[in-house]
């Protein structure tokens, strides 16, 4: 099964559009892991087991383990405690990969034969090339940065280009010419709603990655209104700190199942 069926079958069977992100950071760990070698498996491993049961998709960000020694062996266990333990819910690696075609082909192989990620997320400025080697594989997802939630995403993102936002021209290029496979989603900050309407109309019923939510101040109700497909789902609606860090104390597993749970309540209730 792929990518795209596998979150299909996943937004049904769980009623859920939010995606748990898994951004481990030992200076905000509780207690319980200090001295603990193993800390970064052990912290994850407690978060997803307690907000599974709410999650349409877990997003590990690779740059949380590979910071670490010892990081990247920790991130293959998670991510094959996830597919073991909850085979249904889809594994999104935030990598944000894009290089020159060869490089890009061992990325491919990193993010869904080492790591058994299900869908990872890549910049498509170095163009078409750089894509082909993970769009070929057309069991995994391929997460494209369109809109990113962070402010400099003005920067580049809106420049005109032939009269419409260079973003624009992203999500229209990868709907019409990269999606062959049906394989693409694309990543659409929740900081920036307008921008999301628009993308919204213009890839019909591609899923979007919204980060933004929470920490960073994006909007629910405004998200899923103006991202939802027709069906009401479309969306992997992301939140990493609101969720791990929801309590620094001993009972930090079950507040982030606290969390989860109203967040995803909070979503349905717009959608
Ligand atoms: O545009 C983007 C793309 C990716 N991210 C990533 O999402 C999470 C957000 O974490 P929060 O704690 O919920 O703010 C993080 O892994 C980012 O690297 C993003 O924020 N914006």
């Amino acid at each position: 099964m792929g990518f795209i069926e596998k979150l299909r079958d996943r937004w049904q069977a769980s009623d859920s559009l939010l995606c748990v992100g898994l951004d481990p950071d030992p200076a905000k760990f509780p207690d319980v892991f200090v001295d603990d070698d193993d800390a970064l498996f052990g912290f994850c491993r407690d978060i997803v087991d307690a907000t599974a049961e709410y999650a349409c998709a877990f997003k590990p960000q690779i740059a949380y383990f590979a910071a670490h020694n010892d990081g990247e062996a920790a991130l293959q266990r998670l991510i094959a405690h996830i597919n073991g333990a909850y085979p249904d819910i889809p594994v999104i690696l935030d990598a944000k990969r894009g290089d020159i075609g060869n490089t890009a082909e061992q990325y491919a192989v990193e993010a869904f034969d080492r790591f058994g990620a299900d869908a990872v997320t890549l910049n498509p400025y170095m163009g078409r090339d750089s894509a082909a080697p993970f769009l070929q594989r057309n069991d995994r997802g391929c997460v494209f940065l369109c809109h990113t939630s962070n402010p400099g995403a003005r920067d580049f993102q809106e420049l005109l280009v032939d009269g419409a936002p260079l973003y624009q021209h992203v999500a229209r290029t990868i709907a019409s010419e990269w999606n062959g496979d049906g394989n693409c989603a694309l990543v659409v900050g929740a900081t920036f709603p307008e921008e999301l309407k628009i993308i919204r109309g213009i890839v019909g019923d591609m899923p979007l990655l919204i980060p933004g939510i929470g920490a960073q101040g994006g909007d629910v109700e405004a998200t899923v209104r103006n991202g939802k497909t027709a069906n009401g789902t479309g969306l992997m609606i992301n939140s990493s700190r609101g969720i791990l860090y929801a309590s620094g104390g001993a009972g930090y597993a079950d507040a982030a199942a606290d969390a989860a749970k109203t967040l995803r309540d909070e979503i349905n209730r717009h959608r």
